[in-house]
């Protein structure tokens, strides 16, 4: 099934969001009042279970089902050198996916999460988008639709990943056009590259912000111009989940920046977004920041593949383990106050 079947479809889709279940949420809110703990002693995991009852529109969330979606990309803007690594990494990799050898394997199975890889195009890689669109508006609507297809409606949470070289670059100039700030304060090392590498993304960066200046400012223009596959693909997969009421439980530096474009169109997108961690990656905490997104963790990971976020999803359900199945003082004959 097509979720966006013309530009014009997405544009209106995330332009008419739809919020969380607002009774649901107050009826969480009282019964973490009622369990047999000091008010609010449980912090953030509070918050957690309260966000699940208003997207689940029941106070008691459960996660039954829980999918992590990985996507891969190449990027043409390889050619100037932006990573530590080849882009045949990419399809090396998604081999590894395949055969249960990657970080992403062994964290969505730690985590009970089944996992969706999706290939997109691997043997064609974008155009050097400081040169040109990175892709047509029929790759771009592609590759938000192919994300959009892995989102299900009985799914309880959806992490996002992404796998793609090159695309730490891609990732920094979506944050800049998108929403401002110097190309210097996006770039990072990425998979590792040295100053000199940094310098020479930021050059790239800048180049294809000052290409595509005049080109419409929004969000699919800017996912199509300076974006790749994968990352418009995880656009995709947001969008779909907020029509879905599915949570999103987003990734590091790369699969943060997909939300980038929509946010500057319609600030509301995050709201069924959770941020899984802070990446090392210096940019991630700025977008965060920006979005108003506060990371569950911290770990110094930068790695990508929908990593951080996995491993934030085992808090999640730690949070809704205990919103479920505490006793409250009432049951457990515990006295409330004074
Ligand atoms: C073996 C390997 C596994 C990875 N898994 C994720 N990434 C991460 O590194 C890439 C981004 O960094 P850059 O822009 O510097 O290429 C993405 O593929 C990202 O997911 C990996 C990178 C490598 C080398
Ligand atoms: O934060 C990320 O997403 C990231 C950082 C470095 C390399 N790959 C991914």
């Amino acid at each position: 099934m097509t979720s966006f079947a013309s530009v014009h479809a997405f544009e209106a889709a995330l332009a008419d969001l739809r919020g969380p279940d607002a009774d649901a949420a107050a009826d969480a809110r009282v019964r973490q009042a009622e369990l047999t703990k000091p008010a609010g002693s449980l912090g953030r995991l509070e918050d957690l279970a309260i966000f699940f009852a208003g997207w689940q529109g029941r106070a008691r969330p459960q996660i039954d089902r829980a999918r992590a979606a990985i996507f891969a990309g190449n990027h043409g803007v390889t050619v100037h050198g932006v990573s530590a690594f080849p882009p045949s990494v990419t399809a090396q990799m998604v081999a590894n996916f395949a055969s249960g050898g990657a970080a992403i394997n062994a964290l969505s199975g730690a985590a009970g999460l089944d996992l969706t890889v999706v290939a997109l195009d691997l043997d064609r890689p974008t155009a050097d988008f400081t040169v040109d669109a990175a892709m047509s508006e029929a790759e771009c609507l592609d590759a938000l639709n192919r994300g959009a297809a892995v989102v299900d409606a009985d799914l309880a949470l959806i992490v996002l990943g992404e796998m793609g070289i090159g695309n730490s670059t891609a990732a920094a100039a979506l944050c800049a056009r998108s929403l401002g700030g110097d190309a210097s304060e996006w770039v990072g090392p990425g998979t590792g590259v040295d100053g000199h590498g940094v310098a020479r993304k930021t050059a790239v960066v800048d180049r294809a912000i000052a290409f595509h200046a005049d080109a419409p400012r929004s969000a699919f223009e800017t996912l199509r111009r300076v974006g790749g596959r994968e990352i418009a693909a995880i656009a995709g997969a947001i969008l779909r989940a907020r029509q879905l009421g599915v949570p999103v439980l987003l990734d590091g530096f790369i699969c943060t920046s997909a939300i980038a474009p929509l946010a500057a169109d319609n600030a509301a997108i995050t709201a069924h977004c959770i941020a899984g961690h802070c990446s090392a990656e210096p940019g991630h905490k700025r977008l965060l920041d920006l979005l108003g997104l506060q990371p569950i963790l911290a770990l110094g990971m930068r790695l990508g593949e929908g990593s951080g976020a996995a491993v934030a999803a085992n808090i999640i359900r730690s949070a809704l383990a205990v919103h479920d199945r505490m006793a409250t003082f009432a049951e457990a004959e515990v006295s409330a106050s004074l």
